[in-house]
Protein backbone atom coordinates (compact mmCIF):
# COMPACT_ATOMS: atom_id res chain seq x y z
CA UNK A 1 0.00 0.00 0.00
CA UNK A 2 1.17 3.68 -0.47
CA UNK A 3 0.99 5.65 2.66
CA UNK A 4 2.93 6.54 5.35
CA UNK A 5 3.33 3.88 8.46
CA UNK A 6 4.14 5.01 11.80
CA UNK A 7 5.64 2.58 15.00
CA UNK A 8 5.66 4.56 18.23
CA UNK A 9 8.65 3.19 20.52
CA UNK A 10 10.22 1.68 17.54
CA UNK A 11 13.11 2.23 20.23
CA UNK A 12 13.02 3.08 23.46
CA UNK A 13 14.33 6.26 25.19
CA UNK A 14 17.38 4.41 26.65
CA UNK A 15 18.13 3.04 22.99
CA UNK A 16 17.95 6.63 21.12
CA UNK A 17 20.05 7.86 23.92
CA UNK A 18 22.52 4.88 23.21
CA UNK A 19 22.59 5.53 19.68
CA UNK A 20 23.27 9.67 20.17
CA UNK A 21 26.31 8.89 22.34
CA UNK A 22 27.63 6.39 20.08
CA UNK A 23 27.26 8.67 17.20
CA UNK A 24 27.81 12.12 19.35
CA UNK A 25 30.83 10.96 20.32
CA UNK A 26 32.36 9.65 16.73
CA UNK A 27 31.55 13.42 15.28
CA UNK A 28 34.32 15.05 17.12
CA UNK A 29 36.83 12.23 17.09
CA UNK A 30 37.32 11.62 13.35
CA UNK A 31 36.18 14.23 11.18
CA UNK A 32 36.26 11.58 8.27
CA UNK A 33 33.27 9.94 9.30
CA UNK A 34 31.06 12.61 9.24
CA UNK A 35 30.25 13.93 5.45
CA UNK A 36 29.20 17.00 5.20
CA UNK A 37 26.77 17.85 2.13
CA UNK A 38 27.76 20.13 -1.11
CA UNK A 39 24.99 22.11 -1.62
CA UNK A 40 24.33 23.47 1.94
CA UNK A 41 21.50 25.22 0.63
CA UNK A 42 19.90 21.81 -0.32
CA UNK A 43 20.68 20.03 2.99
CA UNK A 44 22.49 21.02 6.17
CA UNK A 45 22.91 18.44 8.19
CA UNK A 46 26.43 16.31 9.66
CA UNK A 47 25.59 12.90 8.86
CA UNK A 48 27.38 9.98 10.39
CA UNK A 49 27.15 5.97 8.74
CA UNK A 50 26.53 3.59 11.42
CA UNK A 51 28.41 1.20 10.11
CA UNK A 52 31.59 3.13 10.59
CA UNK A 53 30.90 3.35 14.40
CA UNK A 54 31.11 0.53 16.52
CA UNK A 55 28.86 -1.52 18.71
CA UNK A 56 25.73 -0.62 16.30
CA UNK A 57 25.15 -4.09 14.98
CA UNK A 58 21.75 -4.69 17.52
CA UNK A 59 20.20 -1.50 16.01
CA UNK A 60 20.79 -2.97 12.70
CA UNK A 61 19.09 -6.30 14.24
CA UNK A 62 15.94 -4.05 15.42
CA UNK A 63 15.83 -1.96 12.09
CA UNK A 64 15.72 -5.45 10.19
CA UNK A 65 12.57 -6.64 12.24
CA UNK A 66 10.55 -3.09 12.20
CA UNK A 67 11.18 -3.18 8.39
CA UNK A 68 10.29 -6.53 8.04
CA UNK A 69 7.25 -6.67 9.63
CA UNK A 70 6.28 -3.42 8.30
CA UNK A 71 6.56 -4.35 4.61
CA UNK A 72 4.51 -7.87 5.38
CA UNK A 73 1.89 -6.00 6.83
CA UNK A 74 1.70 -2.72 4.98
CA UNK A 75 3.72 -2.02 1.94
CA UNK A 76 4.36 -5.54 0.79
CA UNK A 77 6.71 -4.53 -1.99
CA UNK A 78 9.66 -6.18 -3.30
CA UNK A 79 12.49 -5.70 -1.24
CA UNK A 80 15.58 -7.84 -1.21
CA UNK A 81 18.02 -5.96 0.61
CA UNK A 82 19.62 -2.87 2.26
CA UNK A 83 22.01 -1.68 0.25
CA UNK A 84 23.66 1.07 2.06
CA UNK A 85 24.28 1.83 5.62
CA UNK A 86 22.01 3.36 8.42
CA UNK A 87 22.80 7.06 8.50
CA UNK A 88 22.38 9.71 11.71
CA UNK A 89 21.69 13.12 10.63
CA UNK A 90 22.54 16.03 13.08
CA UNK A 91 20.58 18.78 12.48
CA UNK A 92 21.61 22.19 14.62
CA UNK A 93 19.88 25.25 14.63
CA UNK A 94 23.31 27.05 15.09
CA UNK A 95 23.76 25.56 11.59
CA UNK A 96 20.91 26.06 9.82
CA UNK A 97 19.92 22.32 9.63
CA UNK A 98 17.12 21.77 7.59
CA UNK A 99 16.84 19.23 4.32
CA UNK A 100 14.29 20.70 1.29
CA UNK A 101 11.49 18.87 -0.33
CA UNK A 102 12.72 15.22 -2.19
CA UNK A 103 12.33 12.01 -2.89
CA UNK A 104 14.78 9.37 -1.96
CA UNK A 105 14.99 7.40 -5.22
CA UNK A 106 18.17 9.27 -6.81
CA UNK A 107 19.45 8.48 -10.14
CA UNK A 108 22.59 6.12 -9.14
CA UNK A 109 22.92 2.39 -9.00
CA UNK A 110 21.97 1.98 -5.49
CA UNK A 111 20.02 5.34 -5.02
CA UNK A 112 17.31 4.07 -7.93
CA UNK A 113 16.68 1.27 -5.96
CA UNK A 114 15.42 2.05 -3.01
CA UNK A 115 11.97 1.06 -2.27
CA UNK A 116 11.49 1.98 1.44
CA UNK A 117 12.78 4.97 3.46
CA UNK A 118 12.61 4.42 7.51
CA UNK A 119 13.28 7.55 9.65
CA UNK A 120 13.55 7.49 13.85
CA UNK A 121 13.31 10.42 16.07
CA UNK A 122 16.06 10.25 18.20
CA UNK A 123 15.61 13.41 20.23
CA UNK A 124 13.46 14.50 22.71
CA UNK A 125 10.29 16.22 21.10
CA UNK A 126 11.66 19.47 23.17
CA UNK A 127 15.10 19.10 22.25
CA UNK A 128 14.24 21.40 19.45
CA UNK A 129 12.11 23.67 17.78
CA UNK A 130 11.07 23.56 13.83
CA UNK A 131 12.78 20.38 12.14
CA UNK A 132 9.81 18.77 11.71
CA UNK A 133 9.56 15.90 8.98
CA UNK A 134 6.88 16.29 6.85
CA UNK A 135 5.78 14.20 4.00
CA UNK A 136 3.61 15.12 1.05
CA UNK A 137 1.10 12.27 0.97
CA UNK A 138 -1.36 13.50 -2.25
CA UNK A 139 -2.80 16.78 -2.01
CA UNK A 140 -2.20 16.85 2.08
CA UNK A 141 0.99 17.27 4.24
CA UNK A 142 1.33 15.11 7.09
CA UNK A 143 3.73 15.90 9.60
CA UNK A 144 5.13 12.56 11.54
CA UNK A 145 5.21 11.96 15.18
CA UNK A 146 8.53 13.86 17.04
CA UNK A 147 8.51 11.73 19.88
CA UNK A 148 11.34 10.30 20.27
CA UNK A 149 11.85 6.56 19.52
CA UNK A 150 8.77 6.63 17.14
CA UNK A 151 9.52 5.42 13.49
CA UNK A 152 7.94 6.39 10.39
CA UNK A 153 8.16 4.54 6.95
CA UNK A 154 7.13 5.48 3.58
CA UNK A 155 7.93 4.51 0.09
CA UNK A 156 11.36 6.32 -0.95
CA UNK A 157 9.72 7.99 -3.92
CA UNK A 158 7.37 9.90 -1.59
CA UNK A 159 8.69 13.65 -1.34
CA UNK A 160 9.06 14.93 2.00
CA UNK A 161 11.50 17.58 3.50
CA UNK A 162 12.70 19.03 7.26
CA UNK A 163 11.90 21.93 8.36
CA UNK A 164 14.45 24.19 9.55
CA UNK A 165 15.60 23.40 12.87
CA UNK A 166 14.89 27.32 14.46
CA UNK A 167 16.20 26.39 17.98
CA UNK A 168 18.50 23.00 19.66
CA UNK A 169 19.53 19.89 17.88
CA UNK A 170 17.32 17.39 16.17
CA UNK A 171 18.81 13.86 15.52
CA UNK A 172 17.36 11.34 13.46
CA UNK A 173 18.50 7.54 11.98
CA UNK A 174 17.19 7.05 8.21
CA UNK A 175 17.67 3.61 6.90
CA UNK A 176 16.81 2.82 3.13
CA UNK A 177 15.75 -0.71 1.88
CA UNK A 178 16.19 -2.11 -1.47
CA UNK A 179 14.99 -4.48 -4.53
CA UNK A 180 13.84 -4.22 -7.92
CA UNK A 181 13.01 -0.65 -9.51
CA UNK A 182 9.10 0.64 -9.15
CA UNK A 183 6.78 -0.67 -11.83
O1 LIG B 1 15.81 13.49 9.10
C1 LIG B 1 14.73 13.20 8.59
O2 LIG B 1 13.69 13.22 9.22
C2 LIG B 1 14.64 12.82 7.13
C3 LIG B 1 15.95 12.44 6.50
C4 LIG B 1 15.82 12.21 5.04
O3 LIG B 1 14.88 12.62 4.41
C5 LIG B 1 16.84 11.46 4.30
O4 LIG B 1 17.86 11.07 4.90
O5 LIG B 1 16.66 11.22 3.10
FE1 LIG C 1 14.83 11.71 2.49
Amino acid sequence: MITVHQIPDAFSAAECDRITQIVNDAIPSDAKLVRDQKDHNYRRAELVWLDEVSDTEWVMDRILELVRLANRDVFDFEISEFAESAQVATYRASAGGHFDWHSDIGEGRIASRRKLTMVVQLSETDAYQGGKLELMTGRDCLAASTARGTATLFPSFMMHRVTPVTDGTRQSLTIWSHGTPFR
